[in-house]
């Protein structure tokens, strides 16, 4: 597969507010191009905030988020996905009775040209075009791992599969940054090594960055490249993992909330 070109994405001074609560206080912090880089933090720390300020869900009070040349504060969700964006929600999302091959393909809408209305049509150009879509399904859910189930209906997958489906999804629009809402909540420790390994594998043969929002620090430890750790929506270090992992702040934030989900 293709590496993208990918810019930096820049988060500056972003300040959220919501009637008297400040969830996000000035937190700046950037994700290098085909790095993954983890938020985290104690519950309540401003964590799906700032996702939600990243793809567009949320609007700021304050600062900026700048990938590349464009403003992502002041766009919409539509806009931020048409900049190669995607993001994975941390509940299930896929249509649960279409198959694999189909929710795949509905990923990749936004890069069709004849539109899947004259491809039901039946017009030659369409046609070839679609074939050229499901080929590049294909490959992509074979890079997942999950090529043999592309015939079954997504529901029917036990869970970790239907998560590695959505994470093919998002792949399948060819995003240059993705963004990962807790993507091995729930999983068995199994599924949860096979989906680092994945995202791993995206970073390294694709190229694209990913911001990664997780509890389970094993799996943060092992893949980022970098970390931001907000508390009360500060953020109180910034840096590589191990030295995040014995910033004596950062232990001081996760004993205070006496839960660390390990
Ligand atoms: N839409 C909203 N309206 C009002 N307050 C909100 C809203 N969204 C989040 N908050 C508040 O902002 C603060 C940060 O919440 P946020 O959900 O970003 O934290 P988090 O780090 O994602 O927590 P968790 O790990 O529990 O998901 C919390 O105090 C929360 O109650």
């Amino acid at each position: 597969m293709t590496p993208q070109t990918v810019p930096p994405l820049e988060v500056r001074e972003l300040t959220v507010r919501f009637a008297g609560l400040t969830a996000l206080d000035a937190v700046s912090f950037t994700v290098r191009p085909g790095t993954v880089h983890a938020v985290i933090g104690p519950n309540g720390a401003g964590k799906s905030t700032c996702f939600n300020v990243l793809s567009g869900v949320y609007r700021a009070t304050g600062g900026s988020v700048r990938f590349g040349e464009h403003e992502l504060t002041a766009m919409r969700p539509h806009e931020i996905a048409g900049l190669g964006v995607a993001r994975i929600f941390q509940n299930l999302a896929l249509p649960p009775r279409a198959t694999v091959a189909d929710s795949l393909l509905l990923g990749r809408h936004r890069l069709t040209r004849t539109g899947f209305l004259a491809a039901g049509l039946r017009f030659p150009s369409a046609a070839r075009e679609e074939r050229l879509h499901r080929e590049r399904v294909r490959e992509i859910a074979a890079f997942v791992g999950l090529e043999r189930q592309l015939g079954r209906p997504a529901g029917s997958l036990p869970y970790g599969q239907q998560k590695l489906a959505e994470l093919a999804r998002a792949l399948c629009m060819e995003p240059r940054l993705l963004l990962l809402d807790e993507p091995v909540a729930g999983m068995t420790g199994d599924e949860r090594r096979r989906t680092a390994a994945v995202i791993a594998g995206v970073r390294d043969s694709l190229g694209i960055s990913i911001v990664l929002v997780e509890h389970d620090m094993g799996v943060v430890m092992r893949l980022a490249d970098a970390v931001t750790v907000l508390d009360f929506g500060r953020r109180i270090a910034d840096g590589a993992p191990t030295d995040v992992q014995n910033d004596p702040a950062v232990i001081r934030a996760y004993l205070g909330e006496g839960d660390t989900r390990s």
